[in-house]
């Protein structure tokens, strides 16, 4: 795990947020991102003993790092304008300790509701490098029993029920559709599911849109489920990688429409290190092409909801998958529908779309019985 410690400060320090603070290249490096205390430290020393280059050294002997990214780098492009290129809408603003009035000064309201949870998130991961720093997080999670194998666990349910295997979620409320239950216990909801043939439980820990928690999730981890599960967060920072494993995580979400190819390689990386999975989502076909251009990409969920626009529409599995479906069969990835799936005909419709597993919320947590919802979706019981 050491190992992982090197080059992240490197890292970090070299994709910074754009802002009126740090324009000029080599201000901009040191404006990391909020979980960049140690690697701004590192930085500045490194920049003060006029080692510049020994940082581009390091970057360039890192094969996850391409020349193109390199040089942007170079120019001193900020994560914002490296992330802009790839066509990601998602703006960060790098500053979590600045009040948002002043940053919605300069970069005008968030544009969407991702963006505005995004910048939420800057401040909230910040808070928790404050409270728990990476190191201390990074031990916990290796002290952690070992992650369970969520791709195994997809792969072997498609095959026993010759149908998409099931994440359900545990989802208290959305900001698309308000609280979904009153009544939430994630424990039984999680047990529920479980006796009902899922193969595997998505867990929402984010709390202000969500009503989630991390408490949640290692409740369910500790409660005797077997089944891996799925943090659900919006990762922007490898503490959420590592707090996530130490709370009981097997696998973790990565948005391609939030981050740029550098971040989801990097976080790959920490994922196979800690043997978690990677559930890699996208919503359209720069987002496809992207992620299937990054080698290690097991699993692709395809978002049925535009996270922007918070439209669901499911024949964007098939449209996604139409294009895509030969080379992400070649490459042996497992796709995940999501979202917007309430009936036997929706899951058949994606099913023969090409998808091996499916993720759903709310149409089973709205239900008085979850777990008994299972077979109402499919139209028949799922095998264990
Ligand atoms: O669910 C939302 O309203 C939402 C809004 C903004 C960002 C993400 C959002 N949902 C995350 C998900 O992808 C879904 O929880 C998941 O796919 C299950 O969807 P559903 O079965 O429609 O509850």
């Amino acid at each position: 795990m050491e190992s992982l410690l090197a080059s992240p400060s490197v890292y970090r320090a070299s994709f910074p947020c754009a802002s009126s603070a740090s324009r000029s290249p080599s201000r901009a490096r040191l404006a990391v991102t909020p979980a960049g205390a140690g690697a701004r430290a590192r930085a500045r020393s490194l920049l003060r003993c006029g080692a510049k280059d020994s940082i581009l050294e390091e970057l360039a002997q890192d094969d996850m790092v391409n020349a193109v990214e390199l040089a942007q780098w170079e120019n001193g492009k900020s994560i914002n304008d490296i992330a802009a290129s790839q066509g990601i809408r998602i703006r960060r603003h790098c500053r979590p300790n600045v009040p948002l009035k002043e940053i919605e000064e300069e970069l005008g309201a968030p544009r969407n509701i991702l963006e505005k949870i995004i910048w939420d998130k800057e401040v909230e991961v910040a808070e928790g490098h404050a409270k728990k720093p990476l190191k201390e997080v990074i031990e916990a999670a290796g002290q952690a029993p070992p992650a369970r194998d969520f791709y195994g666990a997809l792969a072997s349910a498609f095959k026993r029920n010759g149908m998409p295997a099931l994440i359900a979620e545990v989802k208290k409320a959305s900001p698309s559709r308000g609280v979904l239950r009153e009544n939430f216990n994630p424990v039984e909801i999680a047990q529920a599911y479980e006796k009902n043939g899922a193969a595997c439980l998505s867990i929402l820990t984010d709390e202000k849109y969500f009503q989630g928690s991390f408490e949640n999730l290692a409740k369910v981890r500790k409660s005797g489920v077997k089944c891996p599960l799925l943090c659900k967060e919006f990762v922007i920072d490898k503490w959420q990688i590592y707090y996530a494993r130490s709370q009981g995580a097997d696998a973790i979400l990565l948005i391609a429409a939030v981050l740029p190819d550098l971040d989801i390689k990097y976080f790959l990386r920490i994922c196979k290190e800690l043997g978690m999975t990677a559930l890699i989502e996208v919503h359209d076909e720069r987002e496809m092409e992207r992620v299937l251009n990054i080698s290690g990409v097991q699993l692709i969920g395809i978002n049925n909801r535009s996270l922007e626009t918070f439209v669901v529409d499911t024949s964007n599995t098939k449209m996604l998958l139409d294009m895509h479906g030969d080379t992400i069969r070649e490459k042996g990835i497992l796709v995940v529908g999501e979202s917007g799936l309430f009936n036997p005909d929706d899951v058949a419709y994606v099913q023969n779309a090409g998808v091996s597993a499916v993720l759903v919320g709310e149409s089973l947590v709205k239900q008085d019985d979850p777990g008994r919802a299972i077979a109402g979706l499919f139209g028949k019981e799922l095998l264990h």
